[in-house]
């Protein structure tokens, strides 16, 4: 939905502010803002139950947020996510996500479920008629392009060799990369991954730094991640978002957020007042 909404600032992609989400007496999240620049990887972050997914879910679609607003920046102008449905947040907003579950066609080959990603603009070429599908207008040539642009990403995630494998039989990490590049497929804005490196062996996460560090810099996508591992979020992101308890508790450079004495706090478990002894622990580390 357009309305009267101020655009964003060209460097934006998404503005989310004073997001808050409540089930029942539990306040998941709690007034939180922040934003998402182009070309950027961001990553939320944060200890268990700090309100992570459920960020990701009202971005997405999956609830209604209890309060806030969800700039997005389209070409068709500003639109407010909260606004839409989880189908309009994917077609209309361009928006594609990921899941902490792997969620493939396991007994579909790679190429089909690469295919199958394509689902809309092919049935958009078809005029949703048989002779369409049957090869009048112009749905041959979306087929051909899709076939073409599925080609292209097994390319670049390693698995064109094994495009006529089912999906189900690809090592762990082989997937990961695989739904990453379905969800690309759909040319997002914005791409939301869900602790994609999760279950990966060393190897198998420099392949996914190297794959989302591409999609960063080649592709027209931001990337924003909930990621678990540390070494992923500090080696990839270029701005990390810290949630505690439902609240932002730091947003920064990962450099910045690393050593910010809140951010430790709240992931050795310390008690608020104890933040200040932690700054200043810190403090003569670092003079050390
Ligand atoms: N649908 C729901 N109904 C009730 N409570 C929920 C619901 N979804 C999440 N919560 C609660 O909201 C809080 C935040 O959960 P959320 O899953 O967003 O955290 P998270 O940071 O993603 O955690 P994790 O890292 O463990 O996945 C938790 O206390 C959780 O139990």
């Amino acid at each position: 939905m357009i309305d009267d909404t101020p655009a964003l600032p060209p460097e934006l992609l998404l503005r989310v502010e004073r997001l808050t989400m409540r089930f029942g007496g539990l306040t998941a999240v709690n007034d939180v803002s922040f934003d998402v620049r182009r070309g950027e990887i961001t990553a939320l972050i944060g200890p268990n139950g700090a309100g992570k997914t459920t960020v990701f879910n009202c971005i997405t679609g999956f609830y209604k947020p209890t309060v806030g607003r969800l700039t997005l920046a389209s070409k068709e102008g500003p639109l407010l996510l909260e606004r839409l449905r989880d189908h309009q947040i994917s077609r209309k907003a361009n928006v594609a996500r990921t899941f902490q579950n792997i969620r493939l066609f396991g007994g579909m080959t790679a190429l089909e479920n690469l295919l199958v990603a394509q689902h809309a603009p092919l049935m958009k070429a078809s005029g949703l008629t048989v002779l369409g599908v049957l090869g009048i207008g112009g749905f041959n040539k979306a087929e051909r392009a899709a076939i073409e642009k599925a080609k292209v990403w097994l390319e670049r995630i390693g698995l064109i060799d094994r495009a006529d494998d089912p999906a189900a039989d690809l090592p762990y990490g082989d997937q990961r990369r695989l739904e990453i590049a379905r969800a690309m497929c759909t040319e997002p804005v914005l791409l939301c991954l869900d602790e994609p490196a999760a279950g990966l062996n060393p190897r198998e996460s420099l392949e996914l730094n190297a794959l989302l560090r591409s999609i960063r810099d080649q592709d027209d996508t931001a990337v924003l991640l909930i990621e678990h591992d540390m070494s992923v979020v500090m080696e990839i992101s270029d701005h990390v978002v810290v949630l505690d308890y439902g609240k932002k508790i730091s947003d920064g450079a990962p450099l910045h957020v690393r050593n910010d004495p809140k951010v430790i706090a709240a992931y050795l478990g310390v008690e608020d007042e104890e933040v200040e002894k932690v700054e200043s622990e810190i403090a003569v580390e670092a003079t050390s």
